[in-house]
């Protein structure tokens, strides 16, 4: 898939992972819309990429991905500066064990509104050109071995189901969609820095044990994401030790 002209919209993406993604996005020639609900350092990541990529490709809307009408909000800005949609980043996401309620609003509802949104704006059935959905979940999505977080992981396990469901349904291929899901195991972004777990854990054990990805190692696996045609239903897992995997796909259902 050619990214010359195409338009993505990127949440979480005032820095770290989102900031990375929206950037290789940019330097493929793609216009990319940076959601993020932190406004002063959105809108300085958003100035930095005008001024290397043209005013013209890099826009901000603040935008909190709990908030339904927020959502919504940023697609209409979206559409009414670029006019179309072709590439759907649901990555903002938090760790925070001792609210685990914000964190299923950010890191699984959120992500699920995003999607939804974005599939009625892009499916070609609406009028849209089709396109590709990308939903950040993490390791710890499929497989519970995250022990210290469970919270966190059970938000993510949700993000790889729906992700994966949404790649199964038979109209898929009529909508023009592909749906896939990255897993990055640790990588070095601010997330890391507060450590929010329950329990008092030796976080520096643990983390030597797995490793820490850098974040080109993650950025080159998003954009093998987004250039595959073929992957719809991919989950992809990056993990320092291992680089990129991708976890098997469940035996097809029977033609429906
Ligand atoms: N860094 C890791 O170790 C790692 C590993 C696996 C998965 N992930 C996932 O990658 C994604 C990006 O995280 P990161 O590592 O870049 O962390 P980060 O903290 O550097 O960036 C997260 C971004 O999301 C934004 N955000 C938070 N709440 C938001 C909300 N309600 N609405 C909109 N934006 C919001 C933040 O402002 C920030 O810009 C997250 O979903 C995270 O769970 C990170
Ligand atoms: C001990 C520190 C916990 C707090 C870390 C904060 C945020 C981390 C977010 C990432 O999504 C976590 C990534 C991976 C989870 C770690 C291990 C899972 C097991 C990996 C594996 O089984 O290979």
């Amino acid at each position: 898939m050619s990214l010359s002209g195409k338009v993505a919209l990127v949440t979480g993406a005032a820095q770290g992972l989102g900031k990375a993604f929206s950037e290789a996005l940019l330097k493929r020639g793609a216009k990319v819309c940076l959601a993020d609900v932190q406004s002063p350092l959105g809108e300085a990541t958003t100035t930095e990429f005008q001024q290397e990529y043209g005013k013209d490709r890099a826009l901000f809307v603040k935008c909190d991905v709990s908030s339904v009408s927020e959502l919504q909000t940023t697609f209409t800005k979206l559409l009414s500066e670029y006019g179309q949609l072709d590439i759907m980043i649901n990555n903002a996401g938090i760790m925070d064990e001792h609210n685990p309620a914000r964190m299923v609003d950010i890191n699984l509802t959120g992500v699920i509104m995003g999607t939804n949104m974005a599939v009625d704006v892009m499916s070609k059935e609406k009028g849209g050109q089709g396109g590709i959905i990308i939903n950040v979940a993490s390791t710890a999505g499929i497989t519970p071995r995250a022990f210290f977080t469970p919270a966190y992981t059970g938000t993510k396990f949700g993000v790889a189901g729906f992700t994966r469901s949404w790649s199964y349904n038979p109209y898929v291929k009529k909508m023009g969609l592909r749906f896939a899901c990255l897993c990055p195991a640790f990588t070095a972004t601010d997330i890391l820095n507060p450590m929010g777990t329950l329990y008092p854990v030796d976080a520096e054990k643990i983390t030597q044990m797995i490793g820490i990805n850098e974040i080109p190692a993650v950025v080159a696996g998003f954009i093998q994401l987004v250039e595959d045609e073929q992957c719809n239903g991919a989950v992809m897992t990056i993990t320092a030790q291992e680089g990129i995997q991708f976890y098997k796909k469940p035996l097809a259902l029977s033609k429906m």
